[in-house]
């Protein structure tokens, strides 16, 4: 058998007259295209009937242009200069000497394509009608060549059903390029509908966990939804308490990796020489005190999410090492010696500008740019104002579930003061403002201004309550000379840890031991408040 599907064994057999032409169908019959089937009859044409000029030309779908396969430019059907609009615009063949419609058509192209012609041939144009009851013509046939071999062609039924059989075929392949092209377009625009609706779904999901309706925070979800998409690491930069860690498990949750771990390290609260255990893992005997084998967050986080949160603090050393789980997929847990395989995503939040970091030399930038392939930013919740409202009734919600009391309301007066105050510390002060005007509110009676810790409470208003630096704290101002306790420095490091560790301190005692009101009031996230109280040795009153 050839290629063509054609026993090679026909062409030693006698030929059957009857069957003349069989073969030359079927190579036609296999044309995938229209443009491959235009070329296989021009091909026919010319070589099997040794006619030396032929020409199939194709209406486009606008009905409006002929176009031939190769370089040659379009031509307009209403242009008449030349011989095809003639043919096509009058839905009939066109039959005369070329010498003459060289002289009668001055069209350009025309002319240079039989320039080289004997003037006594005659030229046949051949509009070629689809009948399919969908489109009404396909294209033109041309053929110029001796009169006397032309004309008989052209009148010979062979030639008739062989043209026949291209315009079937021809307008067969058409319509089976069409139905696939608007196969094709409905799959899409099902597909897209199909996206949107799922992407939406999610988003509102996202919304019963993620509160608000400004512009901001839907486009954030939105943001979300296409993030958890893809696997890409997600870099979160927003201030202190917008939310990151929120959101960072909000991508977990809406992901295809929802049913695996999500883990969270504070990179600030580790301690640098534990970081690397905590992240890495360790065999049995790595370093003493290692007394089993641990399997630390990169594998325990294997198929899920692991959040690093306050990035911008991991050392120069483990960040080097960080890029490279990420770059190869691999890591060594400590004292091991074998590598190992892992799959996570990474989202990474920073509440620092890590572009001073990446100046002072203190963050690498190379990991910058890896970490922050999806890169997103919350906004601060003085940027979000309208969201304050459907926030403060959930937190309220919220507290009477936790603290089993009920129907305490939200007034328009405890709004307005709410709307008054800058929020540094964004969604999770006012979360503990709400908290702190719940616990000084009775049952069935709804939030008043007053309830509400007075404003001197927070970082950078203590001037505003008369609390100068160095009145009520600790006071550590190189500007005015003023050394802690009035003494002479000597040993900076440790001056400098006394004076956090008081500072702490008075901040606790002012907070009646409330860590987390504490730390609102430093700027620090109650994690990294938390390690330093346990690095100051502050645990104890
Ligand atoms: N859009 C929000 N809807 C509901 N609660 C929110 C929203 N944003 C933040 N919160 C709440 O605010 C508090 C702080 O959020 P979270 O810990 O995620 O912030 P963060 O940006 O990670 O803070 P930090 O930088 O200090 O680590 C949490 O109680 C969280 O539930």
């Amino acid at each position: 058998m050839r290629g063509d599907g054609v026993r090679d064994e026909t062409k030693t057999l006698a030929p059957v007259p009857a069957l003349a032409g069989m073969a030359e169908a079927l190579r036609l019959v296999e044309g995938g295209s229209p443009a491959e089937l235009r070329r296989r009859s021009v091909s026919l044409l010319r070589e099997r009937l040794a006619l030396p000029w032929v020409r199939c030309l194709a209406l486009d779908a606008s009905g409006r242009w002929l176009e031939e396969e190769g370089e040659a430019p379009s031509l307009a059907c209403d242009d008449f200069r030349h011989p095809y609009a003639h043919a096509i615009r009058n839905g009939r063949p066109l039959a005369l000497g070329l010498g003459e419609a060289r002289t009668r058509l001055d069209h350009e192209a025309f002319q240079a394509a039989t320039a080289g012609l004997p003037a006594a041939w005659r030229l046949v144009v051949r509009p070629l009608r689809a009948c399919d009851g969908k489109r009404e013509w396909l294209g033109v046939l041309a053929v110029a060549g001796p009169a006397e071999r032309v004309e008989a062609l052209i009148e010979c039924d062979d030639y008739l059903a062989f043209e026949a059989l291209l315009c079937r075929l021809w307008a067969w392949l058409v319509r089976q390029h069409d139905e696939r092209r608007d196969q094709a377009r409905l799959r899409d625009s099902l597909a897209e509908l199909n996206d949107g609706a799922r992407r939406r779904t999610l988003s509102e999901r996202l919304g019963r966990r993620i509160l608000g309706e400004s512009p901001a925070i839907r486009t954030l979800r939105d943001q979300l939804v296409r993030a958890a998409e893809t696997n890409l690491a997600v870099l979160l930069q927003g201030e202190t308490g917008t939310g990151k860690e929120l959101v960072a498990r909000g991508i977990h949750e809406v992901s295809a990796r929802h049913e695996g771990p999500f883990l969270a390290v504070n990179c600030a609260a580790i301690p640098e020489s534990l970081l690397e255990a905590e992240l890495f893992g360790h065999v049995r005997g790595a370093f003493s005190g290692a007394e089993r084998d641990r399997e630390g967050l990169f594998g325990e986080a294997d198929g899920g999410t692991l959040f690093l949160d306050e990035i911008g603090d991991m050392p120069l050393a483990l960040q080097a090492k960080l890029l490279r789980v990420l770059e190869t997929g691999r890591y060594r847990p400590l004292g091991g010696d074998r590598e190992r395989r892992v799959d996570l995503r990474l989202v990474a939040a920073t509440h620092q500008p890590l572009h001073r970091r990446i100046r002072e030399g203190s963050f690498r930038a190379d990991l910058y740019y890896r970490l922050g392939q999806f890169p997103l930013t919350l906004p601060a919740l003085r940027e979000r104002r309208e969201d304050i409202p459907v926030l403060a009734q959930a937190f309220i919600d919220d507290f009477c579930r936790r603290e089993g009391r009920e129907d305490i309301g939200l007034g328009r007066a405890v709004l307005r003061a709410l709307d008054d105050r800058d929020f540094p510390g964004n969604v999770r002060e006012l979360r503990n403002l709400i908290d702190y005007a719940c616990a000084m509110t009775r049952d069935g009676e709804s939030l008043a201004p007053e309830a509400l810790p007075v404003a001197s409470a927070l970082p950078g208003a203590e001037d505003a309550a008369g609390e100068s630096p160095q009145g009520g704290e600790a006071s550590l101002d190189p500007g005015t000379g003023g050394e802690p306790g009035g003494g002479e420095v000597f040993d900076l490091r440790r001056a400098l840890r006394d004076y956090e560790a008081t500072l702490i301190r008075q901040r606790l005692a002012r907070f009646d031991g409330n860590r987390t009101l504490a730390a609102e009031s430093l700027g620090l996230p109650k994690r990294t408040l938390a390690h330093k109280c346990r690095q100051l040795q502050l645990d104890s009153p």
